[in-house]
């Protein structure tokens, strides 16, 4: 037993001594090696040691690519690395080779505590980073984690003291360093910052800041993005001073200029905003046969979109992906879309980057992207590593000239294309039946509408982005809304004012026709009664019906058009009887032409048509002539005849209106308790755009003798082997927010609390004081 004993010693000693002589080894060669000029191609003829490059070999990474060539030998030798390159060219391999060959030749153990750590600015690139950290790790000996979040905070405290490793999302690795006792940064050898322009920027600045005070001043830096910062007091804040900025050769050319892929083409249409979703359905239902992402600006035009299109059923299966998703549900649409053959996913800038989806064919940017270097990141999901692909970005006529500028300055210029009109399709109507038929559908509309509206006035570049000239009826409308819901925003007062002085004349068209829908009397009457709701809702189902109809009958037909007939058609309008469009010119003439009450003042009392079954129009209640009068009776008796039947026609309404307010009652609380949930979710919201899933953990064993083994055919299993928890407990750091625009603003609370219901009657508003007396 004895002799065993120490013969087994004597080996490990021996086994020590060739590895320390192995690194020697290896250290000399890197030293020798010549960074600069360097011919190598293949992974092998680096200086790496052998588990790197049989790790490597097992998932056929052998020849490098452009990057890894110029990168990997620079970051072998210790220096910091700024680099950039095109989407998909292999950066995440530029910087995970250097950072386990800096460990290994350190001889990290599980007692060095962390040596490096891995920041990314969203949940789906950090554990894509961590996979494939994994996967070329597996045969080193360190340990590895990632934390995107989690409320198990003991679970997470007992493992991450012995991470080597650390791959997360900024927010969740602050509260890491904050709580756990065991992690140890002050060893630390490499930080790496993937999409580091994004996480150098505001919506990371604190935290990040807060990070790099807890890390040693003495350390390797490498930071990489298709698109760069290179802002210097951006790298101060690292401790950036003596890098070497690494890149294509066109990056080097243009500084800050990294183009799109040489293999993806890019082309553009304009479109009408009104008409955009027409023509998305067109190009969907044209390309069933293919995998694309359709870009859109938040996660309520996401839902939206999903929902509806869904419903309408293309012919190809549709995913949707945005933060306000649990992250259960985020993974998997990742996962299965990665699967996917012929799909089409909707999904916000929470995939925009780094996100390696294979073999995308098309990529829509259905949104305008806030700027270029996002631009350049959503058709980077396409045409990667070489292969071919396609994008196709929609302008509005008022972003068009702005945009496609912007592109021109980066040496981007998408060709033009045209939808052919035999190709177009409108889905005006069925959305409009679909949300009709569906309130929660009308509901996510309204949203929907919200989010876009706003996205518009709070983006930075007012030449591309015009608030002012959106046509948010006929926008409205196009989302199948009856009409624009209203918004209110920080400014936006003045806005308004000056737009509706603007477009005097098309106020007074647009008031016209609203005087023949009796949309004016809904809005101004401050009591309505409940034949006006019942007039209302029997409108609503004409031209809904009628919707239907032309849609099956007419196709093809332009649905504006429809839309307009419909309503001559039932209202018989007589040019004579619309207001004459001449602009007022006097200001106090202009205010009196906005003012709907102004301009009903002249035009008597409202009243209410009803059609019979001929389609003729009738007020509601007609005088007899005298003679039908007398030949019914005498009038005492009409007189009790009337009043009986009144009193039991108001009985039976009575009953109807207690049901109708018993169920606006539960409507609202409905609403009240979902704006609640939405609010919590919003708070617990992670560090990527306005994701408010659940945290999710995983760490890596933290045993030495456990390595990073996670084969590639265990790749599931990594997924399943992933801690679930939910948000009830989430940190406070997961303020930070990814994309900008989709962050819960001033803005956005503001619109919510101005999206309350106004109360409509003394029960409600007794409602309504009681809560807010609660509060
Ligand atoms: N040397 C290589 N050999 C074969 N395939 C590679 C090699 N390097 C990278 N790839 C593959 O190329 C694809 C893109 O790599 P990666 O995700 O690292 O690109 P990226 O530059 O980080 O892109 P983005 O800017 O979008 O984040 C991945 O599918 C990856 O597996």
């Amino acid at each position: 037993m004895a002799k065993k004993q120490r013969v087994t010693t004597a080996t490990r000693k021996q086994l020590r001594q060739k590895e320390d002589e192995y690194i020697a080894n290896l250290e000399a060669q890197i030293d020798e090696y010549d960074a600069e000029s360097s011919k190598h191609t293949l992974f092998k003829e680096l200086p790496l040691s052998h588990h790197a490059v049989k790790g490597l070999r097992d998932n056929a990474f052998v020849k490098m690519t452009e990057i890894q060539q110029k990168c990997i030998p620079v970051a072998l030798k210790g220096h910091d690395i700024l680099g950039a390159a095109r989407t998909g060219s292999g950066k995440t391999l530029a910087f995970l080779v250097p950072v386990i060959e800096k460990l290994y030749r350190e001889k990290w153990t599980e007692f060095d505590g962390l040596g490096a750590l891995i920041i990314s600015p969203t949940r789906e690139l950090a554990m894509q980073i961590y996979e494939v950290l994994a996967k070329i790790g597996r045969y080193t000996s360190f340990s590895a984690g990632l934390v995107i979040g989690g409320k198990d905070v003991k679970f997470e405290l007992e493992r991450i003291a012995k991470i080597n490793i650390l791959v997360g999302t900024p927010g969740r690795i602050l509260q890491h360093m904050d709580q756990a006792v065991g992690l140890n940064t002050s060893n630390l050898q490499v930080l790496v910052l993937d999409e580091a322009d994004r996480c150098l920027d505001m919506g990371f600045k604190k935290t990040l800041d807060a990070i790099v005070t807890n890390l040693p001043p003495v350390r390797q830096t490498l930071l990489f993005s298709a698109t760069q910062s290179q802002s210097l007091a951006d790298l101060a804040r690292l401790s950036l001073t003596d890098y070497k900025t690494i890149g294509t050769a066109e990056v080097k050319e243009s500084a800050n200029m990294p183009t799109t892929p040489e293999t993806l083409q890019q082309s553009y249409i304009g479109v009408e905003l009104p008409d955009k979703l027409d023509i998305l359905y067109s190009f969907i239902k044209t390309h069933l046969k293919t995998k694309m992402i359709v870009f859109l600006s938040s996660s309520k035009q996401v839902h939206f979109v999903y929902e509806t299109f869904r419903k309408l059923q293309p012919g190809i299966s549709l995913m949707h992906l945005h933060g306000r998703q649990k992250q259960t549900a985020r993974t998997e649409t990742l996962d299965k879309y990665s699967r996917a053959q012929h799909t089409c996913l909707f999904a916000t800038d929470v995939v925009a980057r780094g996100i390696d989806f294979p073999a995308v064919d098309w990529v829509i940017q259905a949104d305008c992207p806030e700027n270029v270097d996002t631009y350049i990141h959503r058709v980077g999901r396409s045409a990667r590593y070489g292969k071919q692909g396609k994008s196709l970005i929609m302008l509005t006529p008022q972003e068009e000239e702005g945009f496609l500028k912007r592109l021109k300055q980066r040496h981007i210029e998408p060709n033009k294309l045209t939808i052919k009109q035999s190709r177009r399709k409108s889905i005006k109507p069925q959305l409009q039946s679909l949300l009709f038929q569906d309130p929660e559908l009308k509901y996510l509309g309204q949203k929907a509408f919200i989010s876009y509206v706003r996205s518009i006035y709070i983006q930075k570049d007012k030449e591309v982005f015009k608030f002012e000239e959106l046509p948010n009826e006929e926008f409205a409308n196009s989302l199948g809304l009856p009409g624009a819901p209203k918004i209110k925003m920080k400014g936006m007062k003045s806005v308004e004012k000056a737009k509706e002085l603007k477009n005097t004349s098309r106020q007074l068209l647009a008031l016209s026709k609203a005087n023949e829908d009796g949309e004016i009397e809904d809005r101004t009457k401050e009591v309505r009664t409940k034949i006006d709701k019942m007039f209302d809702r029997r409108n609503q189902t004409v031209l809904s019906e009628h919707y239907l109809n032309v849609t099956k009958a007419q196709a093809d037909e332009d649905e504006e058009e429809g839309f307009m007939s419909i309503k001559r058609h039932d209202h018989q309008i007589n040019e004579e009887d619309l207001p004459q469009l001449i602009a007022p010119t006097s200001k106090r003439a202009q205010r009196k032409a906005t003012s709907k009450k102004a301009s009903l003042a002249g035009k008597g009392n409202p009243s209410k048509l009803v059609f019979d079954d001929d389609g003729e129009a009738h007020p509601i209640y007609e005088l007899e002539g005298e003679d039908e009068f007398h030949a019914k009776g005498a009038a005492e008796e009409q007189k009790d005849a009337y009043l009986l039947k009144e009193s039991e026609a108001m009985k039976t309404h009575d009953i109807a209106d207690k049901k109708l307010a018993k169920q606006k009652r539960q409507e609202k609380k409905r609403k009240r308790l979902e704006a609640l949930r939405r609010e919590q979710e919003t708070e617990m919201d992670s560090e990527d755009d306005e994701g408010s899933g659940p945290y999710q953990v995983t760490l890596g064993t933290g045993d030495l003798n456990e390595d990073l083994d996670v084969s590639s055919s265990e790749e599931s299993g990594h997924f399943a082997k992933r801690a679930k928890y939910d948000s009830a407990s989430d940190s406070g750091y997961e303020s930070e927010s990814y994309v900008k625009k989709d962050k819960p603003s001033a803005n956005d609370r503001h619109a919510r609390v101005i999206e309350m219901e106004e109360p409509e009657s003394l029960e409600d508003l007794e409602s309504l004081t009681t809560r807010l007396l609660q509060n």
